[in-house]
């Protein structure tokens, strides 16, 4: 392992990917190499992120392809699995256990001693902010404490790759927080994270580095910025509702990012908002309301949803 560090290799190459389910094709001839640092993997529902974090992870075999990970291939090669973490989307956690006993049942079933997966557990409670639940059941947490737990599992032995499947569905404000630094420093620390979502936002707190697939093939990789350039002729659309639509619409026109705005005869409060700089357009957001002594009542960004950019993408 520490010669292939050396060599300076990507920590994951994936070499011709194809992956069917019978009939049904998830994958379909992806090539990627992924380095040290966060990943976002971003597509919408079905796009194939779960097959290809499963692929990535040892816990299924391509149909077609290879796939590296630390150098090394899955087949008949149990020690490589020491060094990959994995948080699934399923929730599959022991219901009887406390949080901790959970955590030090599960290093202990990787070969950890008593002592050090006791310590180690003990930390992670700490750093998940589980503590208060003490030594209370798992099958009493609640969703958020249950999605934090199985991601203190995945990470636990340390591994070197790390593989997140929609990490921060369930999870309130304060714990995305949390888990999004804790992501965040894994990645500064030398660690392969690849997290997926459908969230682009979600991603882009943790990191810049985006890969995009969708119905099972790569359509865009790099930088979130370059990403968004590759959006740039086409405005992201905000769907907002305002105490004075006519004085809003007026107001945004004013900014240069804002490419069009269009109001609803039958729902007087609704404006449709078009954008080439969306973060921007936020910024800007809160002083048109100062200034125009404006109230918003709801706003919705089609951004939000992945399958709006994925629109973009392929047209
Ligand atoms: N076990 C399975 N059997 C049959 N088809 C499957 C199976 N798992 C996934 N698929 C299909 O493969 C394709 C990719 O699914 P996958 O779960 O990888 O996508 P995803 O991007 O993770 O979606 P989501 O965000 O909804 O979880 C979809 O068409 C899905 O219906």
């Amino acid at each position: 392992m520490e010669a292939f560090q050396q060599q300076g290799r990507h920590t994951i190459e994936i070499n011709k990917v194809s992956k069917w389910y019978g009939d049904v094709s998830a994958l379909n001839d992806v090539s990627l190499t992924i380095g040290p640092g966060v990943s976002g993997l971003l597509g919408p529902n079905g796009a194939g992120k779960s097959t290809l974090l499963k692929l990535m992870s040892g816990q299924l075999e391509p149909s077609l392809g290879s796939v590296h990970i630390l150098g090394q291939r899955f087949q008949n090669n149990p020690g490589l699995f020491h060094h990959i973490g994995l948080c699934p989307e399923q929730d599959s956690l022991w219901e009887e256990l406390s949080g901790p006993s959970f955590l030090t049942a599960m290093l202990e079933l990787q070969g950890w001693p008593h002592r050090d997966a006791h310590k180690r557990s003990h930390e992670l409670i700490g750093l998940f902010d589980l503590t208060k639940a003490g030594t209370r059941r798992v099958s009493g947490y609640s969703k958020g404490m249950r999605q934090k737990l199985r991601i203190a599992q995945s990470l636990a032995h340390q591994p070197k790759v790390l593989f997140l499947d929609e990490p921060m569905s369930g999870l309130d404000a304060t714990s995305r927080t949390l888990v999004a630094d804790i992501v965040r420093e894994l990645g500064e620390t030398g660690v392969t994270v690849v997290i997926s979502s459908h969230v682009l936002h979600e991603v882009e707190n943790i990191t810049k580095e985006v890969i995009i697939i969708n119905q099972g093939s790569l359509r865009a990789r790099g930088n979130v910025y370059e990403i968004r350039e590759l959006l740039a002729d086409h405005p992201l659309q905000l769907e907002l509702r305002v105490s004075d639509p006519r004085r809003f619409s007026r107001a945004c026109m004013a900014k240069n990012h804002v490419v069009k705005v269009e109001l609803d005869p039958n729902e007087k409060d609704r404006v449709l908002v078009f954008t080439q700089h969306q973060n921007q357009f936020f910024q800007d957001l809160y002083e048109i309301l100062e200034a125009e002594d404006l109230a918003i009542t709801s706003l919705h960004a089609e951004d939000e949803d992945m399958e709006a950019v994925f629109n973009y993408l392929i047209k």
